[in-house]
């Protein structure tokens, strides 16, 4: 998929697509470099199967491959929106770290667009606007992930159309707790006129529901339902 959407299409296109995501779940379908699980046909049965269980939950998913092999599983469930993302790298920004990694991510058909959004240095030294520009030319919008409420605000002023706190307790200036900052979602929801997406250990679904009522468009969960090594480890250490 190469279309060239223009901003009127694009703004209505959204309008939708946020609407369909509003005050839901999105599941997080990850497996971690050497998991058994980190193969996209693990990776869409996984997707697949979430969407059996929640039929109206969007998936985010990392990487090219398991993004196609997703969208073929469940192309048919729905289909449910897709948030994409690459990651290339293990330090510092590694998350959609350049336009060229999100115009991938685009192309293999996520209707959203994730990308580390946080202040601290590109790996390619371009500026953020210019991934921002170039996911809307494809016609897809930009989460922008995020690690303070200073991020947020100047993601949401390049033109992000979303900011998810995802990166809170990931940088080495923001807040670090065991569980999400609800913190963060409250004062973003406070501040941005764009959605807010809650997503960063979200354990239960308590914690997913304080989220939406601390004022979040839509929670993001990962490990919680997607990685059973995570999970597994939390029940031995909790039994240890
Ligand atoms: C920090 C980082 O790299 N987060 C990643 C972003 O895509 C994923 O590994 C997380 O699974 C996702 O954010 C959901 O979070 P949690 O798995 O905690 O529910």
């Amino acid at each position: 998929m190469t279309e060239v959407t223009s901003d009127e299409d694009r703004s209505d296109g959204a309008k939708d697509l946020l609407e369909t995501v509003r005050g839901g779940l999105i599941v997080s379908c990850q497996a971690p470099p050497g998991d058994p699980l980190r193969a996209p046909a693990h990776i869409a049965a996984i997707a697949a199967s979430v969407v059996a269980g929640a039929p109206a939950a969007g998936l985010r998913v990392q990487g090219v491959d398991d993004i196609l092999a997703v969208r073929e599983a469940v192309g048919d469930m729905g289909p449910p929106p897709v948030i994409g993302l690459w990651k290339d790298g293990a330090e510092g920004v590694f998350i959609t770290p350049t336009a060229a990694h999100a115009v991938a991510v685009a192309d293999a058909g996520a209707e959203i667009v994730a990308v580390d959004a946080t202040a601290r240095p590109r790996p390619d030294g371009r500026p953020l606007s210019e991934t921002v520009e170039a996911v809307h030319a494809r016609g897809r919008l930009l989460m922008a992930d995020v690690s303070t409420v200073e991020e947020g605000v100047a993601a949401a002023g390049l033109g992000a159309d979303m900011v998810s706190t995802t990166l809170s307790g990931y940088t080495p200036y923001s807040r670090r707790a065991p569980g999400p900052d609800l913190e963060l979602v409250a004062e973003l929801a406070a501040r941005l006129d764009v959605p807010v997406f809650a997503e960063g250990r979200f354990h239960t679904p308590e914690q997913a529901r304080a989220a939406l009522d601390a004022g979040a468009w839509g929670v993001v969960v990962g490990g919680a339902i997607t990685a059973p090594a995570a999970i597994a480890a939390r029940f031995a250490a909790a039994l240890d």
